[in-house]
């Protein structure tokens, strides 16, 4: 006979897509929208664990209306008062929709293209089952202890559930191979979930090599990994992290192109434009290939005289607009902190 004691509802019958079917759960088992649910079909003979996600919900019976009408009056004292029973009154309908059994061997869902018959026992689908199949782990079974797996990365866990009860590991090579976008709403978490992924490709088991380009400086604080105990390996490995500040990053300015440098400059007069092109232009001739700002000031002040006002402008030592260029610090908007 079925063991029972894990059943949360029963089906009740197709829905109104073809991959969808409803069933009906009394309220103390609580099943929120977007739970996954687990049933049992045969497939060539064996046994398949079929996974669905609760779409929606909605109460098919409950007490009378009647009985909510009056805020001073609590519905369970009407209830009480007309002797009707308030135990085990409401029932949902819950839609859930067909996600398919994992098939080890093709390593992705396939579609039973069946529903569930009607009187189908349902179970919430067991945690270790969930972290195995969902991001698709290639693993031979769909029930495998993930924690032990190399080159996973540990993003977080399931919302619906309590906190990490269901733990998501997404293979590294599957994102860090190709190309990789985390879309979202503003202030929704992408920089975090971005950390959350650098810091997991830095464990000892990954020990991924990364350069991260931080205009905004929100990585700062990924420094704080080195000399953390859960990132050290047991054959000495850990994680070494170099941060520049923008304060510590350089560009040489022969590396750049006149173009760049004319448009990083808040609008040159025609005058500069001239003085500084000229000036550029006999830099470049030179055997030297990495000359500096200073080279590029006196090469001007050759050409055009040390009293020539564009030159001037360009050149001043605090206020002028070569130095200025360069001194212009993007500012921190937000620093991540996760450890
Ligand atoms: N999983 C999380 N747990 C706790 N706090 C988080 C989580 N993800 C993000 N936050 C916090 O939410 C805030 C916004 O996160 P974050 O800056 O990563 O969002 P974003 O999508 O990159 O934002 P924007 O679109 O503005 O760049 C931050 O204060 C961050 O610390």
């Amino acid at each position: 006979m079925t063991d029972r004691s894990d059943v949360v509802g029963t089906v009740a019958g197709p829905g109104d897509d073809p991959n969808e079917f409803v069933f009906v759960t009394p309220s103390d088992k609580s099943i929120k929208t977007g739970e996954f649910i687990t049933y049992t079909v045969s497939v060539e003979g064996e046994p398949r664990s079929v996974f669905a996600r609760v779409t929606n919900r909605e109460l098919i019976r409950g007490l009378p209306e009647g009985f909510l009408a009056d805020p001073e009056v609590g519905p369970e004292t009407v209830a009480a008062t007309l002797g009707v029973p308030t135990d085990d009154t409401e029932l949902y309908r819950l839609t859930a929709t067909v996600i398919g059994y994992y098939d080890t061997n093709m390593t992705t869902f396939a579609n039973p293209r069946q529903l569930p018959d009607p009187g189908t026992p349902l179970s919430i689908a067991p945690h270790q089952q969930l972290e195995t199949v969902l991001p698709n782990l290639g693993c031979e079974t769909d029930s495998t202890d993930v924690t032990t797996l190399d080159g996973v990365a540990h993003i977080g866990w399931l919302l619906n559930r309590p906190a990490e009860a269901t733990n998501l590991h997404i293979p590294i090579e599957e994102f860090a191979s190709t190309h990789l976008a985390i879309l979202a709403s503003t202030g929704s978490g992408k920089s975090y979930t971005a950390s959350v992924l650098i810091e997991e490709m830095m464990r000892p088991s990954s020990r991924a090599s990364l350069l991260v380009f931080d205009p905004h400086g929100e990585y700062d604080t990924l420094a704080e990994m080195q000399g953390e105990e859960a990132f050290q390996g047991a054959d000495g490995y850990e994680p070494s992290i170099e941060y520049y500040d923008p304060e510590r990053l350089r560009v040489r300015i022969s590396e750049l192109e006149i173009g760049d440098v004319m448009a990083i400059l808040d609008n040159p007069s025609n005058r500069m434009q001239e003085r500084l092109s000229t000036a550029w232009r006999a830099m470049q001739r030179q055997e030297s290939r990495t000359w500096g700002i200073d080279e590029l000031i006196a090469e001007m002040e050759r050409i055009y005289g040390d009293d020539d006002a564009s030159v001037g402008a360009l050149s001043g030592d605090s206020d002028g607009r070569l130095n200025g260029m360069i001194s212009s610090i993007p500012k921190k908007t937000f620093r991540w902190t996760r450890l």
